[in-house]
Protein backbone atom coordinates (compact mmCIF):
# COMPACT_ATOMS: atom_id res chain seq x y z
CA UNK A 1 0.00 0.00 0.00
CA UNK A 2 1.36 3.12 -0.68
CA UNK A 3 1.83 6.22 1.82
CA UNK A 4 -1.17 8.02 0.42
CA UNK A 5 -3.42 5.52 0.32
CA UNK A 6 -2.45 4.27 3.58
CA UNK A 7 -3.34 8.24 5.08
CA UNK A 8 -6.79 8.26 3.23
CA UNK A 9 -7.76 4.84 4.80
CA UNK A 10 -6.46 5.96 8.18
CA UNK A 11 -8.04 9.43 7.35
CA UNK A 12 -11.50 7.87 6.41
CA UNK A 13 -11.31 5.60 10.07
CA UNK A 14 -10.90 8.02 12.37
CA UNK A 15 -12.28 11.09 13.98
CA UNK A 16 -10.44 14.16 13.75
CA UNK A 17 -10.95 17.28 15.90
CA UNK A 18 -11.91 19.23 12.72
CA UNK A 19 -14.43 16.21 11.21
CA UNK A 20 -16.24 16.12 14.90
CA UNK A 21 -16.72 20.31 14.92
CA UNK A 22 -17.91 20.17 10.70
CA UNK A 23 -20.25 17.27 11.53
CA UNK A 24 -21.87 19.66 14.60
CA UNK A 25 -21.32 22.05 12.72
CA UNK A 26 -23.66 20.88 9.42
CA UNK A 27 -26.07 19.69 12.29
CA UNK A 28 -26.67 22.77 13.38
CA UNK A 29 -26.63 25.02 10.13
CA UNK A 30 -29.36 22.37 9.36
CA UNK A 31 -31.36 22.34 12.25
CA UNK A 32 -31.35 26.40 12.25
CA UNK A 33 -32.60 26.25 8.93
CA UNK A 34 -35.59 23.77 9.38
CA UNK A 35 -36.47 26.36 12.73
CA UNK A 36 -36.28 29.12 10.34
CA UNK A 37 -38.25 27.13 7.55
CA UNK A 38 -41.13 26.21 9.80
CA UNK A 39 -40.39 29.86 11.57
CA UNK A 40 -41.39 30.91 7.81
CA UNK A 41 -43.78 28.86 7.14
CA UNK A 42 -47.04 31.31 6.90
CA UNK A 43 -44.91 33.81 4.85
CA UNK A 44 -43.95 31.40 2.61
CA UNK A 45 -47.20 29.96 1.81
CA UNK A 46 -48.45 33.57 1.43
CA UNK A 47 -45.50 34.98 -0.88
CA UNK A 48 -46.11 31.58 -3.18
CA UNK A 49 -49.43 33.11 -4.33
CA UNK A 50 -48.14 36.27 -5.31
CA UNK A 51 -46.73 36.79 -8.31
CA UNK A 52 -43.20 37.60 -9.45
CA UNK A 53 -40.07 36.95 -11.39
CA UNK A 54 -38.36 33.57 -11.12
CA UNK A 55 -35.58 33.48 -9.16
CA UNK A 56 -32.08 31.30 -8.34
CA UNK A 57 -31.86 29.10 -4.72
CA UNK A 58 -30.55 30.83 -1.87
CA UNK A 59 -29.91 34.05 -4.16
CA UNK A 60 -33.70 34.89 -4.75
CA UNK A 61 -33.73 37.53 -7.65
CA UNK A 62 -30.26 39.48 -5.80
CA UNK A 63 -28.63 39.56 -9.19
CA UNK A 64 -31.80 41.85 -10.82
CA UNK A 65 -30.04 44.40 -8.76
CA UNK A 66 -26.50 44.45 -10.04
CA UNK A 67 -25.28 47.05 -12.81
CA UNK A 68 -25.66 50.53 -12.57
CA UNK A 69 -28.34 52.72 -10.74
CA UNK A 70 -29.75 53.40 -14.16
CA UNK A 71 -29.31 49.67 -15.06
CA UNK A 72 -31.33 48.61 -11.60
CA UNK A 73 -33.90 51.40 -12.05
CA UNK A 74 -35.18 50.34 -15.19
CA UNK A 75 -34.53 46.87 -14.81
CA UNK A 76 -37.03 46.90 -11.75
CA UNK A 77 -39.55 49.16 -13.58
CA UNK A 78 -40.06 47.23 -16.74
CA UNK A 79 -40.64 43.78 -14.36
CA UNK A 80 -42.89 45.39 -12.19
CA UNK A 81 -44.91 46.87 -15.89
CA UNK A 82 -44.34 43.02 -17.23
CA UNK A 83 -45.99 41.69 -13.47
CA UNK A 84 -48.82 44.34 -13.16
CA UNK A 85 -49.94 45.83 -9.85
CA UNK A 86 -48.41 43.42 -7.40
CA UNK A 87 -45.14 41.35 -7.68
CA UNK A 88 -43.04 39.95 -5.19
CA UNK A 89 -38.56 39.64 -5.27
CA UNK A 90 -36.72 37.93 -3.22
CA UNK A 91 -33.27 38.86 -2.13
CA UNK A 92 -31.63 36.32 -0.12
CA UNK A 93 -34.33 35.97 2.97
CA UNK A 94 -35.74 38.71 2.08
CA UNK A 95 -39.06 38.86 0.83
CA UNK A 96 -39.98 42.41 -1.26
CA UNK A 97 -43.23 42.68 -1.96
CA UNK A 98 -43.99 46.06 -4.71
CA UNK A 99 -47.43 47.45 -4.73
CA UNK A 100 -48.96 50.08 -7.06
CA UNK A 101 -52.43 49.77 -7.16
CA UNK A 102 -53.90 52.76 -5.20
CA UNK A 103 -56.51 51.09 -3.29
CA UNK A 104 -53.61 48.61 -1.47
CA UNK A 105 -51.35 51.71 -1.00
CA UNK A 106 -53.90 53.27 0.89
CA UNK A 107 -53.94 50.35 3.30
CA UNK A 108 -50.39 50.98 3.86
CA UNK A 109 -49.87 54.39 4.08
CA UNK A 110 -53.36 55.34 5.66
CA UNK A 111 -52.55 52.91 8.46
CA UNK A 112 -51.33 53.74 11.98
CA UNK A 113 -49.71 50.46 12.54
CA UNK A 114 -47.95 49.52 9.55
CA UNK A 115 -45.41 52.99 9.74
CA UNK A 116 -42.34 51.03 10.74
CA UNK A 117 -39.66 51.72 7.82
CA UNK A 118 -37.89 48.91 6.31
CA UNK A 119 -34.67 47.96 7.52
CA UNK A 120 -32.18 49.42 4.96
CA UNK A 121 -33.21 52.63 6.49
CA UNK A 122 -31.08 51.62 9.18
CA UNK A 123 -27.86 52.43 6.60
CA UNK A 124 -28.91 56.30 7.51
CA UNK A 125 -28.62 56.00 10.75
CA UNK A 126 -25.07 56.66 10.76
CA UNK A 127 -26.09 60.15 9.26
CA UNK A 128 -29.67 60.92 10.53
CA UNK A 129 -29.74 59.00 13.88
CA UNK A 130 -33.09 58.53 15.24
CA UNK A 131 -34.55 61.85 12.71
CA UNK A 132 -38.20 61.97 12.36
CA UNK A 133 -37.55 59.82 8.50
CA UNK A 134 -36.47 56.57 10.43
CA UNK A 135 -37.46 56.56 13.84
CA UNK A 136 -40.87 54.69 14.85
CA UNK A 137 -43.43 54.08 17.71
CA UNK A 138 -43.72 56.57 20.67
CA UNK A 139 -40.73 58.41 19.76
CA UNK A 140 -41.86 59.20 16.22
CA UNK A 141 -45.16 60.00 17.83
CA UNK A 142 -43.73 62.49 20.32
CA UNK A 143 -41.31 64.62 17.68
CA UNK A 144 -43.69 64.25 14.32
CA UNK A 145 -46.12 65.84 16.80
CA UNK A 146 -43.66 68.65 17.63
CA UNK A 147 -42.09 69.13 14.39
CA UNK A 148 -44.98 69.48 12.21
CA UNK A 149 -46.44 72.81 13.26
CA UNK A 150 -43.06 74.24 12.50
CA UNK A 151 -44.74 73.62 9.03
CA UNK A 152 -47.54 75.16 9.14
CA UNK A 153 -48.97 77.58 6.42
CA UNK A 154 -48.39 80.94 8.90
CA UNK A 155 -45.07 79.71 9.71
CA UNK A 156 -44.56 79.80 6.15
CA UNK A 157 -46.19 82.56 5.28
CA UNK A 158 -43.29 84.54 6.85
CA UNK A 159 -40.52 82.80 4.56
CA UNK A 160 -42.27 84.51 1.53
CA UNK A 161 -39.33 87.67 1.62
CA UNK A 162 -36.59 84.62 2.07
CA UNK A 163 -37.81 82.69 -0.76
CA UNK A 164 -37.60 85.80 -2.89
CA UNK A 165 -34.44 86.84 -1.97
CA UNK A 166 -32.72 83.47 -2.43
CA UNK A 167 -34.63 83.22 -5.87
CA UNK A 168 -33.34 85.99 -7.28
CA UNK A 169 -29.79 85.43 -5.87
CA UNK A 170 -29.95 82.08 -7.80
CA UNK A 171 -31.15 83.95 -11.17
CA UNK A 172 -27.99 86.09 -10.30
CA UNK A 173 -25.67 83.14 -10.08
CA UNK A 174 -27.21 81.75 -13.35
CA UNK A 175 -26.65 84.38 -15.75
CA UNK A 176 -22.98 82.91 -16.16
CA UNK A 177 -24.54 80.07 -17.56
CA UNK A 178 -26.25 81.71 -20.12
CA UNK A 179 -26.31 80.15 -23.70
CA UNK A 180 -24.26 77.29 -22.80
CA UNK A 181 -25.75 73.87 -21.97
CA UNK A 182 -24.94 72.91 -18.19
CA UNK A 183 -26.60 70.78 -15.51
CA UNK A 184 -29.33 73.02 -13.61
CA UNK A 185 -29.07 70.02 -10.64
CA UNK A 186 -25.82 71.62 -9.17
CA UNK A 187 -27.54 75.44 -8.87
CA UNK A 188 -30.73 73.94 -7.40
CA UNK A 189 -29.00 71.68 -5.10
CA UNK A 190 -27.21 74.63 -3.40
CA UNK A 191 -30.56 77.35 -3.19
CA UNK A 192 -32.41 75.00 -1.83
CA UNK A 193 -29.88 74.31 1.12
CA UNK A 194 -29.40 77.83 1.19
CA UNK A 195 -33.21 78.57 1.39
CA UNK A 196 -33.71 75.66 4.57
CA UNK A 197 -30.65 77.26 6.42
CA UNK A 198 -32.49 80.81 6.46
CA UNK A 199 -35.68 79.70 6.69
CA UNK A 200 -36.28 76.55 9.04
CA UNK A 201 -33.00 76.68 10.23
CA UNK A 202 -33.54 80.69 10.64
CA UNK A 203 -29.26 81.33 10.53
CA UNK A 204 -28.12 83.43 7.49
CA UNK A 205 -25.93 81.43 5.42
CA UNK A 206 -23.43 84.26 5.45
CA UNK A 207 -22.63 83.13 8.93
CA UNK A 208 -21.27 79.87 7.23
CA UNK A 209 -17.62 79.47 5.66
CA UNK A 210 -18.89 76.22 4.31
CA UNK A 211 -21.35 76.79 1.05
CA UNK A 212 -24.25 75.01 0.55
CA UNK A 213 -22.85 73.64 -2.32
CA UNK A 214 -20.21 71.50 -0.79
CA UNK A 215 -22.97 70.51 1.65
CA UNK A 216 -24.68 69.18 -1.06
CA UNK A 217 -22.51 67.48 -3.01
CA UNK A 218 -21.39 65.62 0.12
CA UNK A 219 -25.34 64.55 0.57
CA UNK A 220 -24.89 63.31 -2.69
CA UNK A 221 -22.26 61.61 -2.34
CA UNK A 222 -23.55 59.93 0.71
CA UNK A 223 -26.33 58.83 -0.91
CA UNK A 224 -24.84 56.86 -3.60
CA UNK A 225 -22.70 54.97 -0.74
CA UNK A 226 -26.34 54.33 0.44
CA UNK A 227 -28.22 53.42 -2.83
CA UNK A 228 -24.75 50.58 -3.19
CA UNK A 229 -25.26 49.23 0.45
CA UNK A 230 -29.48 48.41 -0.26
CA UNK A 231 -28.37 47.01 -3.73
CA UNK A 232 -25.29 45.13 -3.12
CA UNK A 233 -26.63 42.15 -0.57
CA UNK A 234 -23.14 41.12 0.63
CA UNK A 235 -22.60 44.72 2.01
CA UNK A 236 -26.14 44.87 4.34
CA UNK A 237 -23.46 43.54 7.01
CA UNK A 238 -21.93 46.32 8.81
CA UNK A 239 -18.94 44.18 9.99
CA UNK A 240 -18.10 43.40 6.00
CA UNK A 241 -18.68 47.08 5.38
CA UNK A 242 -16.53 48.73 7.85
CA UNK A 243 -14.01 46.73 6.16
CA UNK A 244 -14.33 48.43 2.80
CA UNK A 245 -12.75 51.79 1.37
CA UNK A 246 -16.17 53.36 1.31
CA UNK A 247 -16.95 52.86 4.77
CA UNK A 248 -14.23 55.29 5.23
CA UNK A 249 -15.21 57.38 2.69
CA UNK A 250 -18.63 57.74 4.32
CA UNK A 251 -16.91 58.82 7.61
CA UNK A 252 -15.30 61.85 5.99
CA UNK A 253 -18.37 62.59 4.34
CA UNK A 254 -20.44 61.89 7.76
CA UNK A 255 -18.44 64.62 9.21
CA UNK A 256 -18.22 67.41 6.56
CA UNK A 257 -22.26 67.47 7.15
CA UNK A 258 -22.49 66.94 10.50
CA UNK A 259 -20.18 69.61 11.07
CA UNK A 260 -22.46 72.06 8.97
CA UNK A 261 -25.57 70.49 11.49
CA UNK A 262 -23.15 71.47 14.66
CA UNK A 263 -22.63 74.85 13.64
CA UNK A 264 -25.63 76.03 12.88
CA UNK A 265 -27.24 74.33 16.00
CA UNK A 266 -24.31 76.57 18.80
CA UNK A 267 -24.98 79.56 16.28
CA UNK A 268 -28.87 79.26 16.89
CA UNK A 269 -28.67 78.32 20.74
CA UNK A 270 -26.47 81.79 20.66
CA UNK A 271 -29.03 83.66 19.27
CA UNK A 272 -31.64 82.13 22.23
CA UNK A 273 -29.79 82.72 24.69
CA UNK A 274 -29.46 87.02 23.44
CA UNK A 275 -33.42 86.48 23.18
CA UNK A 276 -33.31 86.60 19.22
CA UNK A 277 -35.89 84.61 17.76
CA UNK A 278 -36.94 83.88 13.86
CA UNK A 279 -34.42 84.42 11.22
CA UNK A 280 -31.42 86.32 11.23
CA UNK A 281 -31.19 86.21 7.46
CA UNK A 282 -31.32 89.82 6.41
CA UNK A 283 -34.00 90.78 3.20
CA UNK A 284 -33.67 94.12 0.82
CA UNK A 285 -35.78 96.51 1.81
CA UNK A 286 -37.70 96.05 -1.83
CA UNK A 287 -37.67 92.26 -1.22
CA UNK A 288 -40.36 92.84 1.83
CA UNK A 289 -43.19 91.26 -0.44
CA UNK A 290 -45.98 92.63 2.72
CA UNK A 291 -45.59 96.18 0.98
CA UNK A 292 -47.10 94.53 -2.38
CA UNK A 293 -49.89 92.34 -0.72
CA UNK A 294 -52.28 95.45 -0.90
CA UNK A 295 -51.52 96.04 -4.63
CA UNK A 296 -52.30 92.36 -4.98
CA UNK A 297 -55.79 92.10 -2.85
CA UNK A 298 -57.85 92.95 -5.33
CA UNK A 299 -57.66 89.55 -6.71
CA UNK A 300 -59.79 86.88 -6.23
CA UNK A 301 -57.38 84.88 -4.29
CA UNK A 302 -58.78 81.88 -2.57
CA UNK A 303 -57.45 78.51 -1.52
CA UNK A 304 -59.31 76.24 -3.22
CA UNK A 305 -57.82 74.32 -5.51
CA UNK A 306 -54.43 74.17 -4.35
CA UNK A 307 -53.26 71.27 -3.65
CA UNK A 308 -50.12 71.88 -1.48
CA UNK A 309 -49.21 68.50 -2.99
CA UNK A 310 -51.91 66.00 -2.58
CA UNK A 311 -55.00 65.15 -3.55
CA UNK A 312 -57.71 67.83 -2.20
CA UNK A 313 -59.71 65.08 -0.23
CA UNK A 314 -56.55 64.01 1.96
CA UNK A 315 -56.20 65.81 4.91
CA UNK A 316 -53.02 65.19 7.42
CA UNK A 317 -51.30 66.73 10.39
CA UNK A 318 -50.47 69.60 8.28
CA UNK A 319 -53.96 70.56 7.38
CA UNK A 320 -55.70 71.62 10.95
CA UNK A 321 -57.26 74.85 11.00
CA UNK A 322 -55.00 78.11 9.49
CA UNK A 323 -56.23 80.40 12.37
CA UNK A 324 -55.89 78.39 15.95
CA UNK A 325 -56.89 81.45 18.24
CA UNK A 326 -54.13 83.35 17.02
CA UNK A 327 -51.22 81.45 18.67
CA UNK A 328 -47.73 82.03 17.58
CA UNK A 329 -46.45 79.39 15.54
CA UNK A 330 -42.52 79.16 15.66
CA UNK A 331 -39.97 78.37 13.03
CA UNK A 332 -38.42 74.67 13.09
CA UNK A 333 -35.19 74.99 15.12
CA UNK A 334 -36.34 77.77 17.61
CA UNK A 335 -39.16 75.52 18.56
CA UNK A 336 -36.63 72.69 19.32
CA UNK A 337 -34.31 74.39 21.03
CA UNK A 338 -37.07 75.75 23.07
CA UNK A 339 -38.77 72.71 23.69
CA UNK A 340 -34.87 70.99 24.60
CA UNK A 341 -34.43 73.94 27.05
CA UNK A 342 -36.56 71.33 29.54
CA UNK A 343 -35.28 68.39 27.87
CA UNK A 344 -38.45 66.72 28.06
CA UNK A 345 -39.59 66.11 24.74
CA UNK A 346 -36.37 66.84 22.99
CA UNK A 347 -32.32 66.64 24.01
CA UNK A 348 -29.39 67.97 22.17
CA UNK A 349 -28.58 64.65 20.25
CA UNK A 350 -32.24 64.01 19.13
CA UNK A 351 -32.08 68.12 17.79
CA UNK A 352 -28.80 67.24 15.70
CA UNK A 353 -30.70 64.20 14.40
CA UNK A 354 -33.86 65.99 13.55
CA UNK A 355 -31.73 68.91 12.03
CA UNK A 356 -29.87 66.53 9.41
CA UNK A 357 -33.28 65.04 8.61
CA UNK A 358 -34.84 68.04 7.71
CA UNK A 359 -31.68 69.27 6.10
CA UNK A 360 -31.34 66.04 3.72
CA UNK A 361 -35.19 65.87 3.32
CA UNK A 362 -35.52 69.20 2.60
CA UNK A 363 -33.29 69.65 -0.13
CA UNK A 364 -32.44 66.99 -2.36
CA UNK A 365 -36.10 66.23 -3.27
CA UNK A 366 -36.63 69.45 -4.22
CA UNK A 367 -33.58 69.86 -5.89
CA UNK A 368 -34.27 66.89 -8.30
CA UNK A 369 -38.46 68.43 -8.06
CA UNK A 370 -37.21 71.48 -9.52
CA UNK A 371 -34.52 70.38 -11.84
CA UNK A 372 -37.22 67.93 -13.44
CA UNK A 373 -39.36 70.89 -13.87
CA UNK A 374 -37.08 73.05 -15.60
CA UNK A 375 -36.16 70.17 -18.09
CA UNK A 376 -40.21 69.77 -18.56
CA UNK A 377 -39.82 73.49 -19.55
CA UNK A 378 -37.23 73.06 -21.50
CA UNK A 379 -38.80 70.06 -23.55
CA UNK A 380 -42.37 71.49 -23.68
CA UNK A 381 -41.75 75.15 -24.93
CA UNK A 382 -45.36 75.37 -25.59
CA UNK A 383 -46.25 74.67 -22.15
CA UNK A 384 -43.31 77.01 -20.60
CA UNK A 385 -44.91 79.82 -23.01
CA UNK A 386 -48.65 79.06 -20.89
CA UNK A 387 -46.63 79.56 -17.83
CA UNK A 388 -45.27 82.65 -18.51
CA UNK A 389 -48.16 84.17 -19.84
CA UNK A 390 -50.14 83.47 -16.49
CA UNK A 391 -46.88 84.96 -14.75
CA UNK A 392 -47.43 87.81 -17.19
CA UNK A 393 -51.09 88.48 -16.25
CA UNK A 394 -49.87 87.88 -12.52
CA UNK A 395 -47.43 90.44 -12.71
CA UNK A 396 -49.01 93.08 -15.58
CA UNK A 397 -45.34 94.40 -15.71
CA UNK A 398 -43.72 94.95 -12.44
CA UNK A 399 -40.71 93.23 -11.44
CA UNK A 400 -42.08 93.30 -7.82
CA UNK A 401 -41.45 90.09 -5.92
CA UNK A 402 -43.76 87.10 -5.37
CA UNK A 403 -46.58 87.40 -2.39
CA UNK A 404 -48.52 84.44 -0.92
CA UNK A 405 -51.54 85.73 -3.20
CA UNK A 406 -49.65 85.49 -6.16
CA UNK A 407 -48.32 82.11 -5.19
CA UNK A 408 -52.25 81.14 -5.00
CA UNK A 409 -52.38 82.68 -8.79
CA UNK A 410 -50.44 80.42 -9.97
CA UNK A 411 -52.48 77.74 -11.35
CA UNK A 412 -50.93 76.41 -14.50
CA UNK A 413 -47.72 76.61 -13.61
CA UNK A 414 -48.68 74.73 -10.07
CA UNK A 415 -50.33 71.96 -12.64
CA UNK A 416 -46.85 71.72 -14.33
CA UNK A 417 -45.18 71.19 -11.09
CA UNK A 418 -47.83 68.48 -9.89
CA UNK A 419 -47.61 66.84 -13.32
CA UNK A 420 -43.67 66.90 -13.21
CA UNK A 421 -43.92 64.96 -9.57
CA UNK A 422 -45.88 62.63 -11.15
CA UNK A 423 -43.74 61.61 -13.65
CA UNK A 424 -40.67 62.18 -11.90
CA UNK A 425 -41.39 61.81 -8.16
CA UNK A 426 -38.08 62.93 -6.30
CA UNK A 427 -38.72 59.88 -3.98
CA UNK A 428 -39.51 57.24 -6.05
CA UNK A 429 -40.56 54.34 -3.57
CA UNK A 430 -41.01 54.30 0.05
CA UNK A 431 -40.64 50.71 1.89
CA UNK A 432 -42.34 49.46 5.38
CA UNK A 433 -41.67 46.44 7.08
CA UNK A 434 -45.07 44.86 7.97
CA UNK A 435 -45.72 43.38 11.33
CA UNK A 436 -49.47 42.66 10.49
CA UNK A 437 -51.01 40.76 7.90
CA UNK A 438 -52.92 42.48 5.79
CA UNK A 439 -56.01 41.01 2.92
CA UNK A 440 -55.42 43.32 -0.18
CA UNK A 441 -58.08 45.63 -1.42
CA UNK A 442 -57.13 44.85 -4.80
CA UNK A 443 -57.61 41.12 -4.77
CA UNK A 444 -58.96 39.53 -1.65
CA UNK A 445 -57.81 36.24 -1.60
CA UNK A 446 -54.12 37.69 -1.61
CA UNK A 447 -52.68 38.40 1.95
CA UNK A 448 -49.53 40.20 2.44
CA UNK A 449 -47.43 38.32 5.27
CA UNK A 450 -46.09 39.68 8.08
CA UNK A 451 -42.54 40.04 7.99
CA UNK A 452 -42.75 41.13 4.53
CA UNK A 453 -40.77 44.57 3.34
CA UNK A 454 -44.20 46.86 1.58
CA UNK A 455 -42.23 48.63 -1.34
CA UNK A 456 -44.79 51.23 -2.61
CA UNK A 457 -43.74 52.09 -5.60
CA UNK A 458 -45.36 55.18 -6.09
CA UNK A 459 -43.31 55.77 -9.65
CA UNK A 460 -45.19 52.86 -10.93
CA UNK A 461 -48.79 54.74 -9.45
CA UNK A 462 -48.37 57.52 -11.17
CA UNK A 463 -47.97 56.29 -14.51
CA UNK A 464 -51.12 53.67 -14.37
CA UNK A 465 -53.33 54.35 -17.46
CA UNK A 466 -56.58 53.83 -15.53
CA UNK A 467 -55.71 56.96 -13.22
CA UNK A 468 -53.66 58.68 -16.07
CA UNK A 469 -54.84 57.89 -19.51
CA UNK A 470 -51.54 58.15 -21.72
CA UNK A 471 -49.44 58.21 -18.96
CA UNK A 472 -46.01 58.88 -20.49
CA UNK A 473 -47.43 62.03 -21.75
CA UNK A 474 -46.65 65.10 -19.89
CA UNK A 475 -49.89 66.69 -19.89
CA UNK A 476 -50.42 69.75 -16.94
CA UNK A 477 -54.22 69.10 -17.49
CA UNK A 478 -54.41 65.44 -15.63
CA UNK A 479 -54.12 67.97 -12.27
CA UNK A 480 -57.52 70.36 -13.69
CA UNK A 481 -59.53 70.56 -10.75
CA UNK A 482 -62.35 67.95 -12.05
CA UNK A 483 -60.02 65.34 -13.25
CA UNK A 484 -58.37 65.43 -9.75
CA UNK A 485 -61.60 65.20 -7.89
CA UNK A 486 -62.35 62.17 -9.84
CA UNK A 487 -59.23 60.15 -9.19
CA UNK A 488 -58.34 57.73 -6.22
CA UNK A 489 -56.91 59.95 -3.64
CA UNK A 490 -54.22 57.47 -3.57
CA UNK A 491 -53.00 57.54 -7.39
CA UNK A 492 -51.05 60.74 -6.95
CA UNK A 493 -48.71 60.35 -3.53
CA UNK A 494 -45.26 62.28 -4.54
CA UNK A 495 -45.21 63.37 -0.59
CA UNK A 496 -46.48 59.84 0.59
CA UNK A 497 -49.82 60.36 2.21
CA UNK A 498 -51.13 59.32 5.85
CA UNK A 499 -49.87 59.55 9.22
CA UNK A 500 -46.11 59.54 7.90
CA UNK A 501 -46.56 62.24 5.06
CA UNK A 502 -44.16 64.51 3.95
CA UNK A 503 -44.01 67.48 7.06
CA UNK A 504 -42.37 69.86 4.30
CA UNK A 505 -44.78 69.57 1.31
CA UNK A 506 -46.56 72.60 1.87
CA UNK A 507 -43.11 74.58 2.40
CA UNK A 508 -42.14 72.60 -0.57
CA UNK A 509 -44.43 73.63 -2.95
CA UNK A 510 -44.71 77.58 -1.73
CA UNK A 511 -41.04 77.69 -2.23
CA UNK A 512 -41.01 75.66 -5.44
CA UNK A 513 -43.29 77.99 -6.52
CA UNK A 514 -41.56 81.11 -5.96
CA UNK A 515 -38.11 79.79 -6.96
CA UNK A 516 -39.08 78.17 -10.24
CA UNK A 517 -41.23 81.20 -11.19
CA UNK A 518 -38.59 83.69 -10.56
CA UNK A 519 -36.44 81.75 -12.87
CA UNK A 520 -39.22 81.41 -15.68
CA UNK A 521 -39.60 85.28 -15.15
CA UNK A 522 -35.99 86.24 -16.37
CA UNK A 523 -34.85 83.21 -18.65
CA UNK A 524 -36.40 81.10 -21.69
CA UNK A 525 -35.26 77.35 -20.85
CA UNK A 526 -34.62 75.36 -23.77
CA UNK A 527 -33.26 72.04 -24.88
CA UNK A 528 -32.61 69.27 -27.64
CA UNK A 529 -34.01 66.48 -25.21
CA UNK A 530 -37.19 64.96 -24.85
CA UNK A 531 -38.11 62.56 -21.89
CA UNK A 532 -37.59 59.79 -23.46
CA UNK A 533 -33.66 61.07 -23.41
CA UNK A 534 -33.32 61.20 -19.67
CA UNK A 535 -31.57 58.38 -18.16
CA UNK A 536 -33.63 57.55 -14.49
CA UNK A 537 -31.96 56.49 -11.54
CA UNK A 538 -33.81 56.15 -8.27
CA UNK A 539 -30.47 56.05 -5.79
CA UNK A 540 -32.75 56.88 -2.69
CA UNK A 541 -33.97 60.80 -4.66
CA UNK A 542 -34.71 60.35 -8.47
CA UNK A 543 -32.33 61.48 -10.24
CA UNK A 544 -31.73 62.10 -14.39
CA UNK A 545 -28.12 59.80 -14.58
CA UNK A 546 -26.94 61.92 -17.60
CA UNK A 547 -27.45 64.97 -15.57
CA UNK A 548 -30.14 67.91 -15.40
CA UNK A 549 -28.73 69.91 -19.44
CA UNK A 550 -30.49 72.87 -19.86
CA UNK A 551 -29.58 76.06 -21.72
CA UNK A 552 -30.80 79.62 -20.66
CA UNK A 553 -31.43 82.74 -23.25
CA UNK A 554 -32.87 86.50 -21.42
CA UNK A 555 -36.36 86.55 -21.09
CA UNK A 556 -37.71 89.83 -22.00
CA UNK A 557 -41.18 90.15 -21.14
CA UNK A 558 -41.99 93.02 -18.95
CA UNK A 559 -42.56 90.90 -15.76
CA UNK A 560 -38.69 90.53 -15.61
CA UNK A 561 -37.23 90.22 -12.42
CA UNK A 562 -34.28 92.75 -11.43
CA UNK A 563 -31.86 90.08 -9.64
C1 LIG B 1 -40.53 68.05 -3.70
C2 LIG B 1 -40.13 67.94 -2.46
C3 LIG B 1 -40.38 66.78 -1.54
C4 LIG B 1 -40.84 65.53 -1.82
C5 LIG B 1 -41.22 64.95 -3.16
C6 LIG B 1 -40.89 64.80 -0.56
C7 LIG B 1 -41.34 63.50 -0.43
C8 LIG B 1 -41.40 62.82 0.76
C9 LIG B 1 -41.84 61.47 0.90
C10 LIG B 1 -42.33 60.58 -0.24
C11 LIG B 1 -41.76 61.13 2.20
C12 LIG B 1 -42.04 59.77 2.82
C13 LIG B 1 -40.73 59.02 2.80
C14 LIG B 1 -40.80 57.66 3.39
O1 LIG B 1 -41.77 57.31 4.06
O2 LIG B 1 -39.82 56.94 3.16
C15 LIG B 1 -41.24 62.27 2.90
C16 LIG B 1 -41.01 62.32 4.26
C17 LIG B 1 -40.48 63.40 4.90
N1 LIG B 1 -40.18 64.62 4.35
FE1 LIG B 1 -40.41 65.16 2.43
N2 LIG B 1 -40.46 65.63 0.43
C18 LIG B 1 -40.15 66.84 -0.12
C19 LIG B 1 -39.73 67.96 0.55
C20 LIG B 1 -39.52 68.03 1.90
C21 LIG B 1 -39.14 69.21 2.60
C22 LIG B 1 -38.95 70.58 1.96
C23 LIG B 1 -38.99 68.87 3.92
C24 LIG B 1 -38.61 69.72 5.10
C25 LIG B 1 -38.34 70.98 5.05
C26 LIG B 1 -39.29 67.45 4.04
C27 LIG B 1 -39.25 66.72 5.20
C28 LIG B 1 -39.67 65.41 5.34
C29 LIG B 1 -39.63 64.67 6.58
C30 LIG B 1 -39.12 65.17 7.92
C31 LIG B 1 -40.15 63.41 6.32
C32 LIG B 1 -40.36 62.26 7.30
C33 LIG B 1 -41.78 62.38 7.85
C34 LIG B 1 -42.17 61.27 8.81
O3 LIG B 1 -41.77 60.13 8.62
O4 LIG B 1 -42.94 61.57 9.74
N3 LIG B 1 -39.61 66.98 2.80
N4 LIG B 1 -41.04 63.29 2.01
Amino acid sequence: MSVATENLVRNAGGFSPLNTFSLLLVTALSLYYLYWRVSRRRMLELAEKIPGPKGWPILGNALEFIGSPHEIFMRVYQKSEEFGRLAKVWIGPRLLIFLTDPRDVELILSSHVHIDKSPEYRFFKPWLGDGLLISTGQKWRAHRKLIAPTFHLNVLKSFIDLFNKNSRETVKKLEKEMGKEFDCHDYMSEATVEILLETAMGVSKKTQDQSGYDYAMAVMKLCDILHIRQTKIWLYSDYIFNLTKISKYQKSLINTIHSLTRKVIKKKREYFMEGIRGSTAEVPEELKSHKYELSTSTKTTTLEGTSYGQSDGLKDDLDVDDDVGEKKRMAFLDLLIEASQNGVVINDEEIKEQVDTIMFEGHDTTAAGSSFFLCQMAAHPEIQERVVQELNEIYQGSDRPATFADTLEMKYLERCLLETLRLFPPVPIIARQLQQEVQLASDPNLRLPAGATIVVAQFGTHRLAEYYPNPEQYNPDNFLPEKAANRHYYAFIPFSAGPRSCVGRKYAMLKLKILLSTILRNYKITSNLKENDYKLQGDIILKRQDGFRIKLEPRKFAGTVKA
